[in-house]
């Protein structure tokens, strides 16, 4: 018998999903699955019971929670020889990495994807020893996201990411910066760096429009340094997806990137710290096997027919 292992965080988002645990394991279960479940404690817990199921040889790992979650699960599963397939339940705040894979926050249809059984093979980025989904960033709005207490964000959503961002606007400080990618060099003073894996990210679906989810290619996004009345600017741009043309905006793709900058700066990987810049990031291309729905999703390089 097909073994799921749903990993779950009761603390993600508004803090429903613990409600449907009996709807969801009622559903792997029709499906064929012997199922069963484990609530995380805290941060690292996702990660030790996906190293788990890993071990124990589960057929399917599924990752309830968010953006965080899965960045754990995903850091549990990565570095394996025998990598589970992977399901997600989205439950957290902003969940962009199932937003770009147009799986939709309603359980029922989350599940349905699941049970439905149709797979893809998707890029995740390598960030030194660490695996990410979404993201790797660096400069002072990325470090936005991990100083949004759980607390906050339960209460106001993703408004608790761009309530934190714009206070920090006036704080954008800018840093000299040396990026190799593929080849070549750039050099610059730059306010911040998006080492894309996908289009969705801080809740701005067409922040990295041209992404494809498996195409073993980052979108990387150079945002140079600029006065801050242009800065706003740029945000309003942003959310139309116009910045890309901007004079002050680099948009490159690459599979190997490495970063160095002049001073003490935070890696932002899926929105969690991961660690002081410099960082080496590659794109490991079709790395994961993860349950999406059966769409004709722009994201990935074939389309179905
Ligand atoms: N039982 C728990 N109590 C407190 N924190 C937890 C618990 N379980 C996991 N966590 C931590 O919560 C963090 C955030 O979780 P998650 O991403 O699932 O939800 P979110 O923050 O609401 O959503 P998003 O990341 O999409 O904004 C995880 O990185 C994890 O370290």
């Amino acid at each position: 018998m097909k073994r799921a292992r749903l990993i779950y965080n009761p603390t993600s988002g508004k803090e429903l999903i613990k409600k449907r645990l009996p709807y969801i394991l009622e559903r792997l279960e029709d499906a064929g699955y012997e199922a069963s479940v484990h609530a995380t404690k805290g941060p690292g817990c996702a990660k030790h019971a996906a190293e788990t199921a890993v071990k124990q040889r589960y057929d399917l790992v599924i990752a309830a929670g968010g953006d965080g979650t899965i960045f754990e699960v995903v850091n549990g599963l990565a570095e394996k020889e025998y990598r589970p397939r992977l399901g997600l339940i989205p439950s957290g705040t902003t969940n962009d990495f199932a937003r770009a894979l147009e799986i939709p926050r309603n359980v029922k249809a989350a599940c349905d994807i699941i049970v439905n059984g149709f797979s893809r093979e998707l890029d995740i980025g390598k960030a030194d020893d660490k695996y990410f989904v979404n993201i790797a960033a660096g400069g002072a709005l990325s470090e936005v996201t991990y100083e949004v207490p759980s607390k906050l964000k339960t209460v106001l959503g993703s408004l608790a990411y761009y309530f934190r961002g714009i206070r920090k606007l006036p704080f954008m400080t800018p840093m000299n910066a040396h990026i190799e990618y593929d080849g070549h060099v750039y050099d610059g003073d730059i306010v911040l760096f998006l080492v894309c894996n996908t289009n969705s990210v801080g809740g701005f679906e067409r922040l990295a429009s041209k992404s494809k989810l498996d195409d073993g290619q980052f979108d990387l996004i150079i945002i140079e340094k600029m006065i801050l009345p242009k800065l706003l600017g740029l945000g309003i741009q942003t959310l139309s997806g116009k910045h890309l043309k901007h004079a002050k905006i680099k948009y490159l793709k690459a599979n190997s990137i490495s970063i160095s900058v002049e001073r003490d700066v935070k890696l932002n990987l899926d929105g969690e710290y991961g660690g002081m810049l410099k960082g080496e990031f590659k794109n490991l291309k079709r790395h994961l096997e993860i349950y999406v729905p059966r769409t004709d999703n722009k994201h990935f390089s074939e389309r179905l027919c």
